[in-house]
């Protein structure tokens, strides 16, 4: 077993994956991740994004590859152990919000808090500060059906935030929104995870979240096929557009 470089906060070798159908989803996918870097998996669907990030975060063990964080071995890990890694490390964005609906606003944005053992005080005045930061806080003692799609999606990410995770994992965050929104939820998920040090992997489908990146790297059908190095911009909020060369 090669041990990975000690700045990569996730490493992956060789990762090999097939959903339980046998459908192949991974063939020999190898990538680092540094800290508090913002990192872009763009391909077309069906490329092998969500099987990757999947695998990353220890939500499925690879078939076969290895997955390090923090320079642990997470492929040899229990799921119990994998479990713990993703509650305690470890934020998820779905592309849909997926909100409790008993649940108001804040309860929501606290509820990963509480989980980790946070009080309820402390994990209240921490999600109450993220939906302030998100511009979402005159909402939070709304029940998620009473906001619009957009909005759900803010105080997803919010929810993601507030804990403050060593990496955030985000499948498409803004698939379902429009271009406008898009490029909010966007703006507003890396630069709140650039100024707090959160380490980011995003998918998407084109180079859109490619601009907010540091680096992106694309799959195709379940391989690497190009790396693009984006050069640096003075803004902190993100990076200048690109495109990808194939
Ligand atoms: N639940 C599943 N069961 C079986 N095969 C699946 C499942 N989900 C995805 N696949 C297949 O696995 C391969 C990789 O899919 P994956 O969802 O990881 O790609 P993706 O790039 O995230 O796609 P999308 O952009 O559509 O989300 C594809 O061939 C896909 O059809």
């Amino acid at each position: 077993m090669v041990a990975p470089p000690d700045n990569d906060v996730l490493w992956a070798r060789a990762l090999h994956y097939s959903y339980d159908d046998g459908s192949p989803a991974l063939s020999g996918v190898s990538l680092g991740v540094q800290e508090s870097e913002i990192l872009a998996v763009v391909g077309p669907r069906g490329s092998g994004k969500t099987a990757l990030l999947r695998c990353l975060s220890g939500l499925v063990p690879a078939r076969s590859g290895e997955v390090w964080f923090n320079s642990v071995p997470v492929h040899t890990m229990g799921a119990q152990a994998r479990d713990r890694l993703r509650r305690d490390r470890f934020a998820w964005i779905d592309p849909a919000p997926s909100l409790v609906p008993e649940l108001n606003v804040w309860e929501n944005t606290a509820l990963p808090l509480m989980l980790r053992g946070t009080g309820r005080r402390r994990a209240k005045q921490a999600a109450l500060e993220w939906l302030e930061r998100l511009d979402i806080g005159d909402a939070a003692r709304k029940r998620p059906h009473q906001l619009v799609q957009a909005e759900r999606q803010r105080v997803s990410i919010a929810r993601a935030l507030a804990p403050a995770p060593q990496v955030l994992f985000a499948d498409e965050p803004t698939a379902p929104l429009r271009r406008a929104d898009r490029t909010q939820a966007l703006r507003t998920l890396t630069a709140a995870a650039r100024s707090h040090g959160i380490t980011v992997v995003m998918t998407g489908h084109d180079t859109e979240c490619s601009a907010f990146a540091d680096r992106t790297i694309a799959l195709l059908d379940g391989r690497r096929v190009n790396t693009v190095h984006l050069p640096p911009v003075p803004e902190t909020e993100g990076r200048a557009a690109c495109s990808l060369s194939a």
